[in-house]
């Protein structure tokens, strides 16, 4: 890497951000599953009290309520509070690592508490560029106990260069036993940001995505995304599949100007069933996201 933007004072100082916590409350209520549920068009029973929540629908609580005068020039609340002040622009949502306890499901009606940790925060060379990785570990609870624990990365990427480098496109693996085309239109993008409440501005706001951060248009959110694979798990999983772990990689932007494509098949090597492969793929046939999901 040559002159790197972060030196290692500067890594240091963002490194003193490890090991802080922060605890938010909230409660599990119907509305926002029904909402969710319009959103991946599915034809769910309305939600009521006991409900179990679907696996990565928890992103539709502990919202960040910031005040408007908190709010960053990315739409994100400004830096330095809970999040250490990454000094690199252009955030996104690089994967996560998510396992839920057997035998304690979410369910509408719980009254539920995060704590969240920051528990790494890395500097890597890639081949886009510089990147700064934080590592945000959050425990999910409610009344009966630990429900779910999530592993989130947030990476920050340095301000667009005139023909800087894009990621190196992987071509999607085409043996998918089941697939489902959406189309990421102005609609289902305000629908889901208007349901986390997420104000990022790369997924609303042309102006900003193309012109200050410099990508070719709106960018589809990577949990919306890994939401879709999860779900496409469920239309294709027998009705009472619950999952027991999740993971997923965000590996290329997907862009709000052409279709795209989730996929999935039964894992290779999985003896049990339980283990399946599930993969995004853009209009150009580049793989977008990867991720494995196992049954409990
Ligand atoms: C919501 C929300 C925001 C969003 O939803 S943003 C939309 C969803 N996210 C994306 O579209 C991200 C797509 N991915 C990328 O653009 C690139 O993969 C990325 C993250 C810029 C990295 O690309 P590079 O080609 O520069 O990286 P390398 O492959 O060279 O890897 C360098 C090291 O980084 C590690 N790494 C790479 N990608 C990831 C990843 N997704 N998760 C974790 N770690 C990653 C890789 O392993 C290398 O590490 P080494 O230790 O081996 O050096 C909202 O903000 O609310």
């Amino acid at each position: 890497m040559t002159s790197p933007l972060i030196d290692a004072e500067a890594l240091a100082h963002l490194q003193a951000w490890q090991g802080r916590t922060e605890t938010l409350r909230d409660d599990l209520t119907a509305a926002p599953v029904r909402g969710l549920s319009a959103t991946l068009d599915r034809d769910d029973p309305l939600p009521e009290a006991g409900t179990r929540l679907p696996a990565l629908w928890h992103w539709l609580y502990f919202l960040p309520h910031h005040r408007q005068s908190e709010i960053g020039e990315d739409g994100h609340a400004k830096r330095g509070g809970f999040l250490p002040p990454v000094p690199l622009p252009r955030r996104m949502w690089a994967g996560g690592r998510l396992t839920w306890e057997p035998g304690n499901p979410l369910q509408v009606g719980d009254a539920i508490e995060r704590t969240s940790t920051i528990a790494s925060v890395t500097h890597k060379a890639g081949r886009t560029g510089e990147l700064v990785f934080v590592l945000v570990r959050h425990e999910v609870r409610n009344a009966r106990g630990l429900a779910l624990t999530e592993e989130h990365d947030i990476v920050y990427r340095a301000a667009a260069a005139p023909g800087e480098a894009t990621p190196p496109p992987t071509p999607a693996p085409k043996d998918a036993t089941f697939s489902r085309d959406l189309v990421p239109d102005d609609v289902l993008l305000f629908r889901y940001s208007a349901l986390t409440f997420n104000g990022h501005r790369i997924h609303y706001d042309r102006r900003y995505v193309t012109q200050v951060e410099g990508y070719p248009g709106l960018i589809v959110h990577g949990p919306l995304i890994a939401t879709l694979l999860v779900d496409l798990l469920r239309r294709n999983a027998p009705a009472d599949a619950q999952l027991a772990r999740f993971e997923f990689r965000a590996v290329r932007p997907t862009f709000d100007i052409a279709p795209f494509r989730v996929h999935g098949k039964p894992a290779e090597g999985s003896a049990d069933g339980k283990t399946f492969s599930l993969w995004g793929e853009d209009a150009d046939g580049w793989l977008t996201m990867q991720a494995t999901a196992v049954l409990a």
